[in-house]
């Protein structure tokens, strides 16, 4: 992995943290947070391995009490509260929308969205869920059900982040031929 790359990953975790200067909105166990858009802009603009290196990173850093949890929250007990199974489902989410922009062809934007929809959101929201009922004394379908929630602002975010991420790719190039080949040469 070059340097730029390696930037670009420790860029996406700052940004993961600037994001947390927002303040989230407390609703039950779970807030809203404007940091749950961040996954999907991981995945979307760096890719599977990147996107997955910056939401670890972002981790790495909150377990370090860097106060970069929305609200200016840190520290390793936040990893293993009760929002816990949402904070390491961000790996996944990265990794898995990642996963559509590394191997497509062509990235299309209304595909993004609705891996950013599948992923982003409904299989975070099972991540979550399951956590959360472990932690809790709160049944996996009590769980499911706080998640509704989160539906309209999420979806906004999914919608955001695809936009965002095919523009940020085409503005770097990303996909064309010629970057392939460079990446290919140099990995
Ligand atoms: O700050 C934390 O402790 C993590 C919060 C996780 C919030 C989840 S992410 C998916 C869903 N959408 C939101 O806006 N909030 C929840």
């Amino acid at each position: 992995m070059n340097l730029k790359q390696q930037m670009a990953i420790a860029m996406m975790a700052a940004l993961t943290g600037v994001m947390g200067v927002v303040p989230s909105i407390p609703i039950g166990p779970v807030p809203i947070t404007i940091q749950s858009i961040a996954p999907m802009l991981a995945g979307g603009i760096l890719g599977a391995k990147r996107g997955a290196a910056s939401m670890m990173l972002f981790l790495l850093l909150v377990a370090c009490s860097v106060p970069i949890l929305s609200g200016g929250r840190g520290g390793v007990g936040h990893l293993f509260g009760p929002t816990g199974g949402y904070l390491f489902g961000w790996i996944l989410v990265a990794f898995l929308v990642g996963c559509y922009v590394t191997y497509a062809k062509r990235v299309n934007v209304w595909k993004l969205m609705a891996v950013n929809i599948i992923v982003g959101m409904f299989i975070l929201y099972g991540c979550g869920a399951l956590y959360l009922s472990q932690v809790t004394a709160t049944s996996v379908s009590e769980a499911l059900l706080l998640n509704i929630a989160f539906i309209p602002g999420d979806t906004a975010k999914a919608v955001l982040a695809a936009f965002i991420a095919v523009r940020v790719r085409h503005a770097l190039g990303e996909g064309t031929t010629e970057k392939v080949m460079a990446e290919k040469r140099s990995a």
